[in-house]
């Protein structure tokens, strides 16, 4: 049996209660989250299949999450470059900017260029409160990440998918299916549509919540911060 979906009132409002009940601040949800998303980019795409991932951040949290998977995919020895064309003036965001100049990773403003010299996409445009018609200058990603060959990994949800309904019917997005999903907390209904490798990540979910929910809590091993699971929601 699938893994029971989340819906995208209920993600953000799981995550409002991690931060009120649960004791979570957003620093540390973030963390995790862009730790999952840094495992599953190793798991995807080793280093040895090509260090240089474009990490492609959007103005929410799944941008955040962004962030904070360049600075693990750094550590393990990744070259990741950062696009992140709307900058948020909020704190918590500059720091994990900062946390990135500091080791040097770079910041662009062309996506197209550094497409070519990029041997994997990280696609952390926008995650569970993205709704209606994909903006500028998203719009125009959205259509490269369409067309490339070059792999991508989405954050929780490909960018431009209906969180329930999944690919928009026209326009940027419509034909686009990143080979890697990380679902984050739990899979999105928009999963019935995703054809590629998807795991599940962000381990901080207590059995209380899970049972508010009425989520699964994933069966991860050790010290793993992701589980790959097959269409049937079973553990790979
Ligand atoms: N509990 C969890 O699962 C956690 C989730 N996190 C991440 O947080 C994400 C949700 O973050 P947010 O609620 O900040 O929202 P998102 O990051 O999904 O997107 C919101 C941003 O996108 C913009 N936007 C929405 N629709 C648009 C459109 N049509 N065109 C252009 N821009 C548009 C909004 O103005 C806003 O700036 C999750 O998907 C996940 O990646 C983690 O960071 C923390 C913990
Ligand atoms: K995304």
């Amino acid at each position: 049996m699938a893994l029971r979906t989340l819906s995208a009132k209920s993600a953000a409002a799981l995550d409002k209660d991690l931060m009120s009940v649960g004791g979570f601040s957003l620093d540390q949800l973030m963390e995790l989250a862009g730790l999952s998303v840094s495992q599953a980019v190793y798991r995807v795409h080793p280093p040895s299949k090509g260090e240089n991932i474009l990490v492609a951040c959007g103005p929410g949290n799944n941008g955040g999450d962004g962030l904070v998977a360049a600075r693990h995919l750094w550590h393990y020895g990744y070259k990741p470059t950062v696009f992140y064309p709307k900058q948020s003036n909020n704190e918590l965001y500059q720091r994990l900017a900062t946390q990135l100049r500091n080791l040097e990773v770079p910041f662009t403003d062309d996506f197209d260029g550094t497409m070519k010299e990029t041997n994997h996409i990280v696609d952390a445009i926008f995650g569970f409160s993205f709704s209606g018609e994909v903006r500028e200058p998203f719009a125009t990603v959205i259509s490269a990440m369409e067309k490339t060959e070059i792999p991508v990994t989405a954050v929780d949800a490909p960018s431009s998918w209906s969180i329930e309904d999944g690919p928009p019917k026209l326009g940027p997005g419509s034909t686009f299916h990143p080979a890697a999903l990380i679902s984050l907390t739990a899979p999105k209904p928009l999963v019935k549509h995703f054809k590629g490798r998807h795991f599940v990540g962000g381990r901080f979910i207590t059995p209380e919540i899970a049972s508010k929910y009425n989520l699964d809590v994933p069966s991860y091993t050790g010290v793993d911060q992701v589980l790959e699971i097959d269409a049937d929601g079973q553990k790979l």
